[in-house]
This record gives structure tokens, C-alpha cells and sequence, in this order.
């Protein structure tokens, strides 16, 4: 597994719609690798492909608690391909949001408090969720990267 280069703001790929994922192939698992291993050098708590130069629609997830977010989940990577958000609760929080592409910015942006998603995992198996909280945050700030859309598309 390699610590791929991150695209930084500014790069076109950030700004493009990612294509969904057909093949679930040795490649496609060997990207999630590469983003996992390059988001934990970077000490993120998630990573989308465009991120890494990658035009596919997948990212990966990993909450851990951390300072801003004391009581967030630790939770074990997820691999998200072709993601998709049903539902989205009228309830809405403010929080700050860092983003990998944009090195020592901070932003708060509201997000949906809780959402019902549906994607593939790595085997192509179709998975539903319903997410609330930090994870839930953290899905719709991966899945924006997904739409071609970045904090600074978002901040208030
Ligand atoms: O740019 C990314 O997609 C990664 C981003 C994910 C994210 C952080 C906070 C809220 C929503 C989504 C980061 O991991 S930013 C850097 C970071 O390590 C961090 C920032 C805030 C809290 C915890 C970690
Ligand atoms: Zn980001």
C-alpha cells in the first residue's frame, strides 16, 4: 500500500462528479488500500477518491475521537462505494469541519443531524445505514467530495 499525493484546493478534480464504481475488481481494492493508507498518514477520519486523483465514487470513513469531537465513535474503516443519501433529518448542527485538500483551514458548515445512506461495499454487496452524529457528518463532507463540492463551496 502507498501514501498517494492529495489534491490540494485548486485542483479540478475536486471540482469534478466522481463516475460510480462497476468493476469490483483487484483494482478497486487496491485504491481503498492506498486512500486508507495515505488518510492515516495524514491522520484524517475519512478520504474520498477525487482526493487522491481518482475520478471513482468511493471513499472511506474512519471516526476516532478526537479533540473537536471528544465523544466520537473509534470506529474500524468503511469503504463506501457509489454512495447515495435517502433521507436527510430536518434537524440540522453546526460544527467545524477540517478537510484534507485544504491544509489549516477550519469551517463550520451545517449538516443533516441524521441521514438514511445506501452504497456497495468492497464484495459489491448493497448496504443500508442510517447515521447520526460525527459519522453521519463525516459521510456527507466525503460524499460532497464525491459531487465535485468542498468546504469552501459550503462555509456561511
Ligand atoms: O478531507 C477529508 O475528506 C478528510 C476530513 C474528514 C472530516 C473531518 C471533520 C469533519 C468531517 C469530515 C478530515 O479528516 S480533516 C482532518 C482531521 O484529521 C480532522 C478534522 C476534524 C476532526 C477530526 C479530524
Ligand atoms: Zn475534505
Amino acid at each position: 500500500s502507498a501514501v498517494l499525493p492529495i489534491a490540494t484546493v485548486g485542483e479540478k478534480i475536486l471540482a469534478q462528479h466522481a463516475q460510480a464504481v462497476t468493476v469490483f475488481d483487484v483494482s478497486i481494492q487496491s485504491l481503498a488500500d492506498d486512500m486508507l493508507t495515505t488518510m492515516l498518514a495524514a491522520n484524517g477520519v475519512g478520504i474520498a477518491a477525487p482526493q487522491v486523483f481518482s475520478s471513482a465514487a468511493m471513499f472511506i470513513m474512519a471516526s476516532r475521537p478526537n479533540p473537536r469531537y471528544p465523544d466520537a465513535p473509534n470506529m474500524r474503516p468503511v469503504v463506501v462505494i457509489n454512495p447515495r443519501i435517502l433521507e436527510t433529518s430536518t434537524q440540522m448542527e453546526l460544527a467545524e469541519e477540517g478537510c484534507l485538500s485544504i491544509p489549516d483551514q477550519r469551517v463550520k458548515i451545517w449538516r443533516h443531524a441524521q441521514i438514511k445512506v445506501q452504497y456497495h461495499d468492497l464484495n459489491g454487496n448493497l448496504i443500508s445505514d442510517i447515521l447520526v452524529g460525527f459519522v453521519a457528518r463525516i459521510f456527507q463532507h466525503e460524499f460532497d467530495h464525491i459531487q465535485g463540492i468542498t468546504l469552501l463551496e459550503r462555509s456561511n
